[in-house]
């Protein structure tokens, strides 16, 4: 008996501590793809938070709730079942054991999430999510988001927040949609940030403590070396 506490307050002694990351920002500064590469070069579990309001949104979207409904969408927020899988080379997500990770992409869903997104009971739930499986991550977790540094994971190890023009953001997210209008992609993206930054319950927004880094200059490769550069500077310090 003596011998495994012994062995156990030695590993802990030894293992370093869980680094929390976490990236915020509007649509298309690159919180994805950075996070995404800085988990899996530094070997943390990565957590994509856009995918579970999507996930949300995609299922009431399947099931019938008028999501300009407030109160339908607050009385179904507890419903779905939402599993998110923490592995940066390969993230998953299911709604009710149901591979969503195509469907929640669809325009319908990209214009209908930040309606759902911004009522409260939507937030408290998917939140209380987030937390449980970050506190779940061994080695740490890069969580990417839109209130992670300010609501979710307040004493994060490492704040960042990403910025970048609206014609950089429109132009690499052109890019992804083929046949894509870029005055179009840019009105809608702007949009979206619009209803994420003005809603009342965990908007869009930096932490006081964040560091921001605007892309709009930089190579993803760049914004991926400055991070990894900031988190291994966390984990030395800790
Ligand atoms: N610094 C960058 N320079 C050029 N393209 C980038 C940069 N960062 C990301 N991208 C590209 O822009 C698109 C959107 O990036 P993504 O990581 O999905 O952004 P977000 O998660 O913030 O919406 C992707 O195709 C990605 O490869
Ligand atoms: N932490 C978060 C993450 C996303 N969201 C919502 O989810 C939507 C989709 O997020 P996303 O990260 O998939 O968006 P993009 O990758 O398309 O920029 C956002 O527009 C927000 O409405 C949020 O409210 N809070």
């Amino acid at each position: 008996m003596s011998t495994t506490v012994e062995t156990a307050s030695a590993a802990a002694r030894t293992a370093p501590a869980a680094v929390i990351v976490a990236i915020d920002g509007p649509s298309g500064t690159g919180k994805s793809s950075t996070s995404k590469a800085v988990a899996a070069q530094l070997g943390l579990s990565y957590l994509d938070t856009g995918a579970q309001y999507r996930a949300i949104t995609w299922w009431m979207l399947n099931n019938g709730i008028d999501v300009q409904n407030v109160a339908e969408v607050a009385t179904a927020a507890d419903k779905p079942v939402i599993v998110s899988g923490t592995d940066p080379a390969a993230p998953t997500i299911t709604v009710d054991g149901e591979d969503a990770a195509g469907p929640i992409r669809t325009p319908e869903v990209t214009s209908r999430v930040s309606a759902v997104s911004a009522v409260p009971e939507v937030r408290a739930r998917i939140t209380e999510l987030q937390r449980s499986i970050a506190a779940g991550a061994e080695v740490g977790i890069v969580v990417e988001g839109r209130d992670i540094g300010t609501t979710v994971l307040p004493d994060a190890d490492l704040k960042i927040f990403l910025t970048a023009s609206p014609e950089a953001r429109a132009a690499r997210r052109s890019g992804e949609l083929k046949g894509s209008d870029l005055a179009t992609t840019k009105e809608a993206l702007i949009k979206r940030d619009t209803a994420d930054s003005s809603r009342k319950t965990s908007p869009l927004a930096k932490a006081d403590d964040a560091v921001e880094v605007d892309t709009t200059e930089l190579t993803l490769q760049q914004v991926i070396e400055c991070v990894v550069t900031l988190v291994e500077e966390k984990r030395a310090a800790k």
